[in-house]
């Protein structure tokens, strides 16, 4: 763990620039940056009164002849728990609740139409203990209380809200999955979508609780625009991405819990490149704070045992299909984001970039197909002179103390370039 105090955001750093940097760093690092709404008084006030952020963007989009502006407002929250981890789990639960309860209603206050959790948002991520007990006992099936509750919220709002949970699935066997629900704005439930991909990285222990989702990549076409959600380290696989964008997002909702020595450096890059690489808008929202638990636990890493993940670092942010986004929520404070968007934003994109027109999805289908068989052969073109007898299908030479120098002129691209390749026991490094 950093024995550093940990800092509000990047953004706060870059703002100690000189002024006349400023807007050229962030147009570099963050493209078209949306311009800052208004807060309304309500939405203020309760911040305020609350002691949480409120942030409000809006993505400028061109207007078109043929088509009116399909302008909506997203909303992400992101919070700490409240109560500590030792706490009756109803008191627990409760007090997320209330909290989140509160910045839902900032949220209407500032006309926000599709609105979602971080991950597992009604419990504190326990997933590292590798415990059940007591931390099964927050999961609750998809019509259970905690979309009873929201499900009137979004009634009253008008909006869609998506509600990270631990489902247990009674029907089948009282399995638990990582899933999202989807709560329309009658205060329905749309449907639910469960997570793809489960870690087994670092503390992440979740292959402990539940397997990989069974929903496939659904879209739900809400009143307010075509929704998809990629939960949490599904971030990660670039064709989960895909998936929702082949089924006709426009935006797709990435409601995660990560940590800052894991992950941060990756946070601002996939969620934004999802969005650009797709053409839809895409929405990351993580936790903030750290988590204390009562056992010590271990993730057979060699590290000491130890009772927290470290720090969440919070960060939410929004991406727009052109590759603009909005500054980061805090790394350490509460917070609600709101961006305006406009929806025709994907398609004008679409235009001009080109990407879905030149995918070429039948070429990447076709080896997909053939990768994921048992008989997949890789496709390699050897040089000659190269010992690929090692198994590990490149030029890299077997351990030991082989020295092997690729010419610049058979990398073809880079002629200033030499690479070595030293091997020992350990395998290969690149000098
Ligand atoms: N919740 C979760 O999947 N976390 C995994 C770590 C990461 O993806 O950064």
């Amino acid at each position: 763990m950093s024995d550093h105090p940990e800092i509000d955001s990047l953004e706060g750093i870059l703002r100690k620039l000189p002024v006349e940097d400023q807007a050229e760093a962030f147009r570099i690092l963050y493209g078209n940056v949306p311009a800052p709404i208004e807060l309304t008084e309500a939405a203020a006030s309760l911040a305020e009164q609350h002691d949480f952020d409120v942030a409000a963007y809006a993505f400028a989009c061109a207007p078109e002849q043929r088509r009116a502006p399909r302008r909506v407002r997203v909303g992400a929250i992101q919070t700490r728990i409240i109560e500590p981890t030792d706490a009756p789990i109803e008191a627990q639960y409760l007090a997320i609740r209330d909290r989140v309860a509160t910045i839902i209603e900032a949220a209407a206050a500032m006309g926000t139409n599709v609105l979602c959790t971080q991950e597992a948002w009604t419990m504190p991520f326990a997933f590292c203990t590798r415990e059940k007990q007591p931390w099964v006992e927050f999961a609750e099936p998809v019509d259970g209380p905690t979309t009873r509750f929201l499900a009137e919220l979004a009634r009253r709002h008008n909006m869609v809200i998506l509600s990270s949970i631990l489902e247990r699935d009674e029907r089948h066997g009282d399995t638990l999955h990582n899933t999202t629900v989807v709560i329309g704005n009658r205060g329905n439930i749309i449907g639910s979508h469960r997570k793809n991909h489960i870690p087994r990285v670092g503390d992440f222990n979740e292959s402990t609780y539940y397997m990989e989702g069974n929903t496939g990549h659904p879209v739900f076409a809400t009143e307010f625009g075509k929704i998809g959600i990629n939960i949490c380290y599904g971030r990660h696989h670039p064709l989960n991405w895909l998936m929702f964008g082949l089924n006709g997002a426009e935006i797709v909702f990435n409601p995660s819990a990560t940590v800052g020595a894991l992950s941060e450096p990756l946070w601002p890059i996939e969620a934004r490149c999802a969005a650009i690489a797709n053409s839809y808008f895409s929405v990351a929202i993580n936790r903030v704070g750290t988590e204390h638990f009562p056992n010590a636990f271990t993730s057979g890493d060699g590290r000491a045992a130890h009772h927290d993940f470290g720090h969440f670092y919070g960060s939410s942010y929004v991406a727009a299909p052109d590759g603009s986004r909005t500054p980061g929520l805090s790394r350490t404070r509460d917070g609600l984001i709101v961006s305006e968007i406009d929806l025709n934003q994907c398609r004008q994109v679409r235009d001009s970039w080109g990407f879905q027109m030149t995918q070429r999805l039948s070429e990447y289908g076709e080896l997909l197909s053939r990768a994921a068989a048992p008989d997949f052969e890789p496709q390699i073109i050897a040089d000659p002179g190269v010992d690929i007898s090692s198994g590990r299908g490149s030029a890299l030479p077997s351990a030991g103390r082989a020295l092997h120098h690729v010419s610049p002129r058979a990398l073809g691209s880079a002629p200033t370039q030499q690479i070595t390749y030293v091997g020992d026991e350990e395998g290969s490094r690149k000098e």
